[in-house]
């Protein structure tokens, strides 16, 4: 749960550790008379003044820069204070505890606190009250989270994107559409003997498909950015020694997983994320699939089978140098077989062909052919992953979209489908075609938090670190 958002609130701002620089945050109404304590004079508002940062018994804790914002032109909306200080965790943690400390001080002036109830901020929640103040809308303040968490260059410019509110524009350019729409289904259900005049004057099927349509281009955008954010899980798997784990090493560039001639050395599972073209891809080696007797073993293939059933793509590699034997054909069969079992519908299984570079001369096989140990057929397979995740390498526009805008759009796009279904059955399901129109919108608000419940809201800003 999110705790009250009237308090004044404090936080370190800056990232845990010794810094340089370390920023010491306050948001609340009224921070006049704690400006005071801390800095013995008035601020003026937006201009970076050197002072001591005073004690309670005047001796200052650190010298450094204030910065009074007042409201409400400021991060959050509210009064807030910055004390950039220096950048170790201690002085920080003084400034924060002083803070909380003069706060709680009565003014001579007023005889009252300074200013009563100031707690330290729960994680997310300078950017919830930024939201709550219309500073920024939903979707922005999931962009700030993402910005900081972003791990690629990619990710961190589509995220900065979404940050300007380059993807909130877009939502309301449909809500707009959406809402026009919306107003010619109601005003012909008001006079229904105008009815067919007056939506086909308006071509509102013309209207409905080239929203559809506009829905329908935002959807593959933010689909893309949702790659980009989450990335996809790739599991490799196969019989022992195909080299699976000479596959990791390969991708990943880094000798991380143990290679040996013994069939059955892999047993941990050993994961690594890996970038292609900014492209997040979670890769597990994992254990070699068959029969054994040894219990540590089992175990290892059973966590293999762990990992292959919550896959987004498996790699099916096969030792080329033995592809031929039919023993070795007949242990693949079997474990394609089970793979075809476990793996929920859609999840690709890509035959890999590995050790091309000691296999004689053969004939195609499906899949690709490489050599985990030369690199040779490696940025084939790369470009074949990233297919795989659908990623389209859309050059300009894509914004940072979380699984969350992209199920909502999937919902708006259904609504859609529904009314043009009505519209199509015309005057007997009118009303059932702007209730659809209705969802639809309603779906659209939920991205950008103008209409959403509050335990969504509590799910996004706790999820945001510290002092944020
Ligand atoms: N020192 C510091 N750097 C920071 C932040 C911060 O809080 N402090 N930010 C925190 O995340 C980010 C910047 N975000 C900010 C957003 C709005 C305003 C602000 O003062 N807005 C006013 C005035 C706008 C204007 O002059 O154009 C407003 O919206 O009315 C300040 C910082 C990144 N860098
Ligand atoms: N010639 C050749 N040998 C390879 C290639 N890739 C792997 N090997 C060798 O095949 C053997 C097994 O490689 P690993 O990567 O350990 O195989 P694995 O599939 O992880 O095996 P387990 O962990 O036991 O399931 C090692 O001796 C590797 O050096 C390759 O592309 N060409
Ligand atoms: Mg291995």
């Amino acid at each position: 749960m999110l705790a009250r958002t009237s308090d004044p609130i404090v936080a370190i701002a800056t990232a845990p550790g010794r810094g340089a620089v370390g920023i010491v945050r306050v948001s609340g109404r009224q921070l006049g008379p704690l400006v005071q304590a801390l800095c013995a004079r008035p601020l003026k508002p937006r201009e970076a003044t050197y002072l001591p940062f005073l004690d309670g018994g005047g001796e200052p804790v650190d010298h450094g820069l204030a910065l009074y914002f007042p409201a409400p032109h400021s991060f959050t909306g509210e009064d807030v204070l910055e004390l950039q200080a220096h950048g170790g965790a201690v002085v920080l943690q003084l400034l924060v505890a002083r803070c909380l400390e003069a706060a709680a001080e009565v003014d001579g002036a007023t005889g009252r606190a300074r200013l009563p109830g100031l707690r330290v901020a729960e994680p997310g929640e300078f950017s919830q009250r930024a939201f709550l103040n219309g500073k920024i809308d939903l979707a922005q303040a999931e962009a700030i989270a993402d910005l900081i968490d972003a791990s690629t260059e990619a990710a961190a410019r589509s995220a900065g994107r979404s940050l300007s509110g380059a993807f909130s524009r877009e939502i309301h350019t449909l809500r707009d559409a959406l809402i026009h729409l919306r107003m010619l289904v109601e005003a012909t259900l008001d006079f229904p003997e105008e009815e067919i005049d007056f939506l086909q004057k308006a071509d509102a099927v013309g209207q409905l498909v080239a929203l559809q349509a506009q829905v329908a281009g935002v959807q593959q955008r933010a689909r893309q950015g949702a790659l980009l954010r989450e990335g996809i899980k790739v599991v490799i798997a196969g019989q022992p020694n195909a080299g699976k784990s000479s596959l990791l090493n390969a991708l990943a560039g880094a000798e991380l997983a143990i290679v040996s001639a013994v069939a059955g050395t892999t047993r941990d599972v050993v994961s690594q994320t890996i970038q292609i073209q900014g492209v997040p891809l979670h890769v597990a080696d994992t254990a070699g699939l068959r029969e054994s007797t040894d219990e540590v073993e089992q175990i290892g293939v059973a966590r293999a089978w762990g990992q292959i059933e919550g896959a987004d793509a498996v790699l099916f590699l096969h030792d080329l140098t033995r592809a031929d034997v039919a023993d070795y054909a007949a242990a693949d069969a079997e474990i394609l077989r089970l793979l075809r079992e476990k793996l929920p519908a859609g999840v690709p299984v890509l035959d890999v062909w590995n050790k091309q570079d000691a296999a004689p001369a053969q004939a195609a096989r499906d899949g690709i052919a490489l050599s985990a140990r030369t690199g040779e057929g490696i940025e084939t397979l790369r470009q074949e992953l990233l297919r795989l995740a659908g990623w389209q390498a859309v050059p300009e526009g894509l914004y940072l979209a979380r699984a969350r805008h992209v199920h909502a759009l999937a919902q708006v796009a259904g609504h859609l489908a529904g009314a043009a279904g009505h519209l199509a059955a015309r005057a007997q399901s009118l009303d059932l075609m702007a209730e659809e129109l209705r969802l639809a919108q309603n779906a659209l608000n939920e991205i950008t938090g103008e209409f959403g419940a509050d335990d969504l809201l509590g799910v996004i800003f706790s999820r945001f670190c510290i002092g944020k």
